[in-house]
């Protein structure tokens, strides 16, 4: 099963015709190549307009693609796209379920959309709604449910067919932290149920950091990097310690003896642990003379990531809302990460 295939994809593109004033084409997605093995669970990072919900609009054959081709579950998109959609879930941006329709009922007339039939769809509609955590709301009109309880109804019934490969597009978006932990809990928990394989986009950078096993990003229409989150660290961004120097002239001398790189009164010293590092090079400028004011670590971000690789901040581009920093003051004057 872990050998079977569920998306692979090969210079898959899309073309836009152009809408402004220059009149020019879209390419929203160019020569697309991808790999997702049954039962993992990929985050599609990127910017705005960087391609991403074409890319799975395209994948679930709501799109026609410009050029490629590609396999999802074993079925082309081009010739076989009724097979695409009778395997896969896909859950857009956006509330899919009926305003007024009660939790469950949408649930079950999910089904018989799917033709399944009504015992069958009964007994799928209460595991879902039981491993949901939809118990307490299955009898409320859908338009009385807070935001991340309305998510979940929509994932429950982007399930209720029982998809081998389920696509989220900004699932967590709009929702409060604790809803966003929440139903992030409930995917790890489908997945581990059921083994479904999940391909999301997402804006939120340390959720796909922690919670997904690999990362795919984004970038006009590209994908430019591929890899688990830690390889991607690893590979693109690296640890550092910080320091910080009374004078310049103490940080320059201070970079010499470190082999760091001095900015001012501030020195950056790459380290493979900066957590190991950092004891080491304490102590060696204490003995040379040249004890820092401030000392910090910073381990990378995937916003270092994206930035080793595009010299842009995703979240300069207004993507990604505030994320835990991954700097650790060990002075009593922490340098402020700037990112
Ligand atoms: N129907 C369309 N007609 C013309 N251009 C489109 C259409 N849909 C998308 N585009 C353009 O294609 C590019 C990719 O858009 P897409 O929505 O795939 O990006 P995205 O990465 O999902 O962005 P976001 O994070 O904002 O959702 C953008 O330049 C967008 O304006």
């Amino acid at each position: 099963m872990s050998e079977q295939k569920m998306i692979v994809a090969r210079g898959l593109g899309k073309t836009f015709p152009g809408t402004g004033k220059s009149g020019g084409q879209v390419e929203a997605v160019s020569d697309l190549n991808l790999d997702v093995a049954a039962g993992e669970l990929v985050a599609f990072l990127g910017p705005n307009g960087a391609g991403k919900s074409t890319t799975l609009r395209l994948l679930t054959t709501l799109l026609p693609a410009s050029s490629g081709e590609a396999s999802v579950v074993g079925c082309d998109i081009r010739r076989d796209p009724a097979g695409v959609r009778r395997r896969i879930g896909y859950i857009g941006q956006g509330s899919s379920a009926g305003y007024t329709q009660r939790v469950r009922d949408e649930l079950h007339s999910q089904g018989a959309f799917y033709g399944i039939g009504r015992r069958e769809t009964r007994l799928r509609a209460d595991e879902l709604i039981e491993s949901l955590d939809l118990g307490a709301i299955a009898g409320r009109q859908v338009q009385t449910l807070s935001g991340g309880q309305r998510r979940r109804v929509d994932i429950a019934l982007g399930l209720i067919h029982r998809p081998e490969l389920l696509f989220l597009d900004e699932p967590s978006t709009g929702l409060d932290p604790q809803s966003r932990a929440n139903l992030w809990q409930h995917i790890v928990e489908l997945r581990r149920r059921y083994g479904t394989t999940i391909f999301l986009t997402t804006h939120y950078l340390d959720e796909a950091d922690q919670l997904a096993e690999r990362v795919m990003v984004m970038d006009h229409g590209r994908l430019i990097a591929d890899d688990t989150a830690s390889a991607l660290k690893r590979d693109l961004a690296g640890d550092r310690v910080e320091l910080g120097f009374d004078s310049a002239a103490d940080a320059a001398a201070a970079a010499a003896h470190t082999s760091g790189t001095a900015s001012g009164t501030a020195v950056v010293v790459p380290a493979l642990a900066a957590d190991e590092a950092l004891p080491a090079i304490l102590r060696s400028l204490d003995a040379a003379g040249l004890p820092p004011r401030a000392a910090s670590i910073h381990q990378p971000t995937l916003d270092d990531v994206f930035l080793a690789l595009t010299g842009r901040s995703l979240r300069e581009e207004g993507q990604a809302p505030a994320t835990a920093e991954h700097t650790t003051s060990v002075a009593h004057e922490s340098e402020e990460d700037a990112a």
